[in-house]
């Protein structure tokens, strides 16, 4: 049977309805987009097993209103969004730039409390209710595994030590820029909406303050042991305070920094992950990634250097 683009409706993780690119095929409705990416977005349940990519969504109308439903809409959703910004902002065509198929796979395993991109696809657990509800209900979480792809077929960005919490940041970054390109109540906090639905106001991670988590925000603090590939995740706070610092200014350790805005960040950030950084890149050579992106951008002598510089003083990177 031939088959068709359309749209349905949805029921995201938090209760929020939105519309969905659908396909339909004789009496089947399925979670594939094909108005983005030239090789599609597409959602698929694991159905709480372990084995990906699981079976490609499929609704008999579309209508996806149910519990069921709810982190399939929003990895769907969410990822389309992601799409949207990387083709907007930087006319990058997909995660790869080259058009390449975006999928996910919802209800991953059983209680499964992690997130990740596992060099293929997005892969989202439903966490156990009490440490996190399903992950893609979150739009900072959504883009940050959408960007491990950007970063991927980037600068590749070694997943250990140094580079590897670049890797992270950058994840953290972007997932919060697109956080904010949405628009509903974003923040420069990192999995807010889907993590301890019965704690408010904490996160994963905190950008503007890492500490709130026990995670550094200066170099001399870095966590130097083996855990966490070397604690990417929490070493990532680092540079996530020197991009926070950035955009909206502050003073850390004594440095007073202008911000110049999410906009100008977004533009040093992606600049420097596509053209300068490479898979060993360390702190140091990413401060001089961010300053030649910042300098070809707006000038050597310009403001927005000053601040990269200022940003990256404050953080206690050289
Ligand atoms: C913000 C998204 C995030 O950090 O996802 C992860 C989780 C929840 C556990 C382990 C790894 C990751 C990751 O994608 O780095
Ligand atoms: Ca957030
Ligand atoms: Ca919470
Ligand atoms: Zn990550």
């Amino acid at each position: 049977a031939s088959s068709t683009n359309t749209t349905g409706t949805g029921v995201g993780v938090l209760g929020d309805t939105k519309t969905l690119n659908m396909t339909q095929s004789g009496s089947s409705y399925y979670l594939q987009d094909n108005t983005r990416a030239q090789g599609g977005i597409f959602t698929y349940d694991a159905a709480n097993r372990q084995r990906l990519a699981g079976t490609l969504w499929t609704s008999p109308d579309n209508l996806l209103n149910s519990t069921y439903d709810g982190a399939a809409v929003d990895a769907h959703y969410f990822a389309g969004l992601t799409f949207d910004y990387y083709k907007n902002v930087f006319n990058r065509n997909s995660y790869d730039n080259k058009g390449g198929a975006l999928k996910s796979s919802v209800h991953y395993g059983r209680n499964y409390n992690n997130a990740f991109w596992n060099g293929t696809q997005m892969v989202y657990g439903d966490g156990d209710g009490t440490t996190f509800i399903p992950l893609s209900g979150g739009i900072d979480v959504v883009a940050h595994e959408l960007t491990h792809a950007v970063t991927e077929t980037s600068s590749n960005l070694t997943y250990q030590n140094e580079s590897g919490a670049l890797n992270e940041a950058i994840s953290d970054i972007f997932g919060t820029l697109i956080e904010f390109y949405n628009n509903k109540n974003p923040d420069y906090e990192i999995g807010e909406d889907i993590y301890t639905p019965k704690i408010a106001g904490d996160a994963l991670r905190s950008m503007s303050n890492p500490t709130k988590y026990g995670d550094p925000d200066n170099y001399a603090n870095r966590y130097t042991g083996t855990s966490d590939n070397g604690g990417v995740h929490t070493n990532s706070g680092i540079i996530n305070k020197a991009a926070y610092l950035i955009a909206q200014g502050g003073t850390a350790y004594g440095v007073t920094v202008t911000g110049i805005g999410n906009d100008k960040l977004a533009q040093i950030f992606y600049r420097a992950n596509t053209v300068y950084l490479t898979a060993s890149s360390t702190f140091s050579q990413a401060r001089a990634a961010c300053v030649k992106a910042a300098s070809d951008l707006f000038g050597t002598s310009s403001a927005e250097v000053t601040t990269v510089n200022k940003a990256f003083d404050g953080v206690g990177i050289k």
